[in-house]
C-alpha cells in the first residue's frame, strides 16, 4: 500500500483527492492536514466521506509527513515550496497540485505569483505533471508540479498539433477561449464566488493577463520545440465544476491537406483519460463530470484554414486531484487508471 499525506485536505482539490483515493486498491490516506480543523474526523466535514475515509485533520506542524510514500500539496502556492526538499530529503515523493514547480523561470514565477520562489535549485528536478506530455519522466520523478487546469485543457487541445515539431499551425495567433466552474476559485470564501454574485451569471477576467498564460505558453513551446503564442481568456460560468475551452488555431499551406480527426484520433489512441468525439461532436462538460476524463473535438468550419478545438474536462479531476492520482500512480508503478475508473455523473 502507498501511504499518501494530504496537506490541504479541507479544500475542494484536498476532498477530491480523498474521494478517489477511498477507492483506489493500492494507495492508503495516513494524513490530512487542516490548520483550523485539527482533531475533527474528515468525514465529520464530508460526509459523503462517511464509511469510507476514518482519518481525522491534524495540524501541518504536528503531521508525520516524513512516514508517508508520497504527500500531496492541494494547497495554496507557496506551501509546498517550503517543504518540498525536507520531504524529498526524507524520501517522500512530492506532488504540488499548486504552481510552486510548474514555471522552469524562478524569475516568470515571481512576476505572476507576486512571491519569490524559495528553493529555484528544484524548478530544474521538477517534472510537470501532465502525463500525455511527459509519462516516462514523470515514472522517474520524485517531484512532480501537476499542470494547472486550464493549462491541461489547452495543452491537450494543441498536442497533436504542434509536437513533433509539426508545421500544421500559426504559432504566433492562437487563441483560448475558455470557461470554467466556480469550484475552480476554491472553497475559501470569496465575495467573487457568492451565489448570489455567481449563479445566472457569465464573465470574462483576467483579460490584461492570467498567470496561466506563461504557463501554457511554457508548455506549448515545449512540446513544439520553439515558441508558441497564445491569447488566453479565462471566463468564470454558474456551474460548480466544468471546464469547457475553445481553441482557435490558424492553418498554415502545410497543414491544409490533412485529416484532423485521424490525426486527434491516432494520437490519443493509446491515452485512457482522452477521449477524441467523433466527427462534428461538441463536448459537453457534464459528460466528464466527477471522472478523469478529457473529451475532444477537433473542426474545421466550411472546411477553411482555421480550426477550432473543443476540450472539456472536470476541473477538478483531469483539471487537479485526478490527474494527481493518475501521475502517482506512474511514479508508483501502479495501473495508470488505479482509482479513477469512474463513470460520469449523469445528469
Ligand atoms: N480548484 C481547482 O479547480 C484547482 C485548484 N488547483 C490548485 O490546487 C490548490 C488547492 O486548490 P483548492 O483545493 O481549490 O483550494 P481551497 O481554497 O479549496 O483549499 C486550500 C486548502 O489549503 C489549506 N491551506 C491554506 N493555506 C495553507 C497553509 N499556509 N498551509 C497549509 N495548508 C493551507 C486549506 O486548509 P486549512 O485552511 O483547513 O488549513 C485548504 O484545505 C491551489 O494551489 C490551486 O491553485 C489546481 C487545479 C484546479
Ligand atoms: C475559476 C477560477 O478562479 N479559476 C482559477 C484557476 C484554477 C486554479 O486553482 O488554478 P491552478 O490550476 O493554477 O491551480 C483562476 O482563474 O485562478
Amino acid at each position: 500500500m502507498i501511504k499518501v499525506g494530504i496537506v490541504g485536505g479541507t479544500g475542494y482539490t484536498g476532498v477530491e483527492l480523498l474521494r478517489l483515493l477511498a477507492n483506489h486498491p493500492g494507495a492508503e490516506v495516513v494524513a490530512v492536514t487542516s490548520r483550523k480543523e485539527a482533531g475533527m474526523k474528515v468525514a465529520e466535514m464530508f460526509p459523503s466521506l462517511r464509511g469510507r475515509v476514518d482519518v481525522a485533520f491534524s495540524t501541518p506542524d504536528e503531521t508525520d509527513l516524513k512516514a508517508c510514500d508520497v504527500v500531496f500539496f492541494a494547497t495554496p502556492h507557496g506551501v509546498a515550496m517550503a517543504q518540498a526538499r525536507e520531504l524529498l530529503e526524507a524520501g517522500v515523493k512530492v506532488i504540488d497540485l499548486a504552481a510552486d514547480f510548474r514555471l522552469k523561470d524562478p524569475a516568470v514565477f515571481a512576476k505572476w505569483y507576486a512571491m519569490e520562489h524559495s528553493c529555484t535549485d528544484l524548478l530544474a528536478e521538477a517534472v510537470y505533471g501532465l502525463p500525455e506530455v511527459n509519462r516516462e519522466a514523470i515514472q522517474q520523478a520524485r517531484l512532480i508540479g501537476m499542470a494547472g487546469c486550464y493549462p491541461t485543457s489547452v495543452q491537450l487541445g494543441l498536442l497533436p498539433l504542434l509536437e513533433s515539431g509539426k508545421q500544421y499551425i500559426e504559432t504566433d495567433t492562437l487563441i483560448a477561449d475558455c470557461k470554467s466552474g466556480v469550484s475552480g476559485a476554491g472553497r475559501k470564501a470569496e465575495v467573487g464566488t457568492l451565489f448570489a454574485e455567481s449563479s445566472d451569471n457569465f464573465k470574462a477576467y483576467g483579460v490584461k493577463g492570467h498567470r496561466h498564460s506563461p504557463e501554457i505558453e511554457q508548455g506549448l513551446s515545449a512540446i513544439h520545440g520553439a515558441p508558441v503564442k497564445l491569447t488566453f481568456v479565462p471566463h468564470l460560468t454558474p456551474m460548480i465544476r466544468g471546464i469547457h475551452s475553445t481553441i482557435y488555431a490558424r492553418l498554415k499551406p502545410e497543414g491544409r491537406d490533412v485529416d484532423f480527426q485521424q490525426l486527434f484520433e491516432q494520437r490519443f489512441a493509446g491515452e485512457p483519460f482522452v477521449d477524441v468525439l467523433p466527427a462534428g461532436s461538441c463536448p459537453e462538460t457534464r459528460s466528464v463530470r466527477g471522472a478523469n476524463t478529457a473529451r475532444i473535438a477537433v473542426h474545421r468550419p466550411g472546411n477553411g484554414d482555421l480550426l477550432v478545438i473543443l476540450v472539456v474536462e472536470d476541473n477538478l479531476v483531469k483539471g487537479a486531484s485526478g490527474q494527481a492520482v493518475q501521475v502517482m500512480n506512474l511514479m508508483f508503478g501502479q495501473p495508470e487508471n488505479a482509482g479513477l475508473d469512474i463513470v460520469p455523473l449523469m445528469p
